[in-house]
């Protein structure tokens, strides 16, 4: 899989914070169940990599990945974990080496052109635009697309049910990622099923 085998899996990443690595495998399941195979769980909580290592092993039709990949032993510690792809907010030259390293596909973050401009400078046509709505939201992306329409983007930050949509029209949009699909409080208190419901309702925004 390349990183822009990721858009065709699913319109939607969730992007989990697990402070409990034994609600890992029950919220992957339900995010399956509800259609998004394709989870991020971000490194922000000393949970993560065990919650990537059980979904990994646990979920087969979950494709997990790790966000907030940030520093270059994130990377490495991603892939030792089980993910299956990574996702960074920003990137520089060392984290860009140590995320290809792992030979796992990555979304590196980008806010900027000139930013898209030295990734696609490596051959790299897929990215994760961030933070989305802070950095010019719809507007921007599109128009990005002139000069660069070789670039697909997954728009993540500020994105939700009452912008998804809109995000996902756009032609240089391969996905969109967002928080809204594992609210914490569904997390914590194991309400699978609101996670199960949200996660469908997100799974049939992409209208073709
Ligand atoms: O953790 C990372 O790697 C990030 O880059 C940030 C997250 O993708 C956003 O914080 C999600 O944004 P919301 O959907 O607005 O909550």
């Amino acid at each position: 899989m390349i990183a822009d085998d990721l858009f065709d899996l699913a319109p939607v990443v969730p992007v989990v914070v697990l402070d409990d690595a034994d609600a890992a495998v029950p919220l992957a399941r339900a995010l399956v169940d509800g259609g998004l195979p394709v989870i991020e769980v971000t490194l922000r909580t000393p949970a993560a990599l065990a919650a990537i290592t059980r979904i990994a092993a646990e979920v087969p039709d979950a494709v997990v990945g790790a966000g907030t990949v940030v520093r270059p032993q994130d990377a490495e510690r991603s892939a030792a974990a089980g993910a299956r792809f990574l996702v960074s907010p920003g990137c520089t030259s060392r984290l860009q080496a140590a995320m290809a390293a792992t030979g796992l596909p990555f979304l590196p973050g980008v806010a900027t052109a000139s930013e898209a401009l030295a990734l696609l400078e490596s051959g790299i046509t897929a990215m994760k635009f961030f933070p989305a709505e802070a950095a010019g939201g719809i507007g921007y992306l599109n128009s990005l697309r002139g000069p660069l329409p070789q670039i697909r983007f997954c728009p993540t930050g500020g994105v939700g049910p009452k912008n998804a949509a809109d995000y996902l029209a756009l032609e240089n949009v391969g996905c969109v990622g967002g928080s809204w699909v594992t609210p914490a409080d569904a997390v914590r208190d194991g309400d699978w099923d609101r996670v199960r419901a949200l996660a469908a309702e997100a799974a049939a925004l992409r209208t073709g």
